[in-house]
């Protein structure tokens, strides 16, 4: 299953957030090897990216979101994709 999440990074004034940073990447890294966040995209002017993810349910992708080292800072928005009829890869 694929869903479209934009995720918006706020860091609190003052606080020192350089090793979750660190682990945060770390972390997008992995999954990106192993094929569950498939795109990540820097947001242009924001400290926000817009992603896909392919997971095998909701529970899954809310796992792995609510386990990102970021994500205390993070408001998320999920849009669950479906395949287009007229995309060129459904011919
Ligand atoms: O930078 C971000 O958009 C937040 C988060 C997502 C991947 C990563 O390394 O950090």
């Amino acid at each position: 299953m694929l869903f479209h999440v934009r995720m918006d990074v706020t860091i609190p004034p003052g606080l020192d957030v350089t090793d979750r940073v660190a682990a945060e990447k770390a972390r997008a890294l992995e999954l990106q090897r192993a094929g569950v966040w498939v795109h990540l995209w820097r947001i242009v002017g924001r400290y926000s990216n817009f992603s896909v993810f392919d997971v095998a349910s909701n529970d899954e992708l809310h796992g792995i979101l609510s386990a990102l080292p970021l994500y205390p800072f993070m408001r998320i928005e999920i849009t669950p994709l479906a395949t287009h009829p007229s995309e060129l890869a459904a011919q």
